[in-house]
């Protein structure tokens, strides 16, 4: 599945994910610096139902949303930047590890550094920039090792 959207019609994008991928729980999100991850994480947040998504994931390892979902329950979406982090060890000291093992949704930039952690279904998400400045998101195969 890919889709390719301008930032206006990223809302609608963020529905047809959810749509698509509705049972689905750990992400990886690849992509270079200022492609739109941020951006992208925090549409697919709203569109689950987040009321303020604007946590910057820059200063933190990880950011925790809160969502009703359509049974009445409260749920939680955690936005994992593990950029600076430096190993595995690292990871687990800073509560990766148990947080992608929550009955939650988490999407994780840079997961390189937990790739051994990930869940068993963790789907790996790549988001490019065109020369025409639309976003391409696509699920990929692994390349983590
Ligand atoms: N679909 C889109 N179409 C056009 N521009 C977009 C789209 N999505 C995001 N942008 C723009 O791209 C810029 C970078 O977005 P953002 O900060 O989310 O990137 P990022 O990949 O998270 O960056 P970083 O990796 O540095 O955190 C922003 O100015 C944003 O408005």
């Amino acid at each position: 599945m890919q889709w390719t959207f301008t930032l206006d019609q990223l809302p609608a994008t963020a529905q047809q994910f959810w749509e698509y991928f509705a049972d689905k729980q750990v992400f990886t999100l690849d992509g270079p610096m200022g492609a739109g991850k941020t951006t992208l994480v925090k549409a697919l947040c709203t569109a689950k139902g987040v009321e303020d998504a604007t946590a910057s994931p820059t200063f933190s390892i990880i950011n925790e949303y809160g969502y009703t979902d359509a049974g009445g329950q409260p749920r939680r979406i955690f936005h994992l930047d593990l950029y600076r982090l430096r190993d595995e060890d690292d990871a687990i000291s800073a509560g990766v590890e148990d947080t992608l093992y929550q009955d939650a949704i988490c999407f994780v930039e840079w997961p390189e550094v937990v790739a051994p952690l990930l869940p068993p279904g963790t789907i790996h998400l790549q988001l490019e920039v065109q020369p025409d400045e639309k976003r391409v998101l696509r699920e990929i195969a692994s390349s983590l090792k």
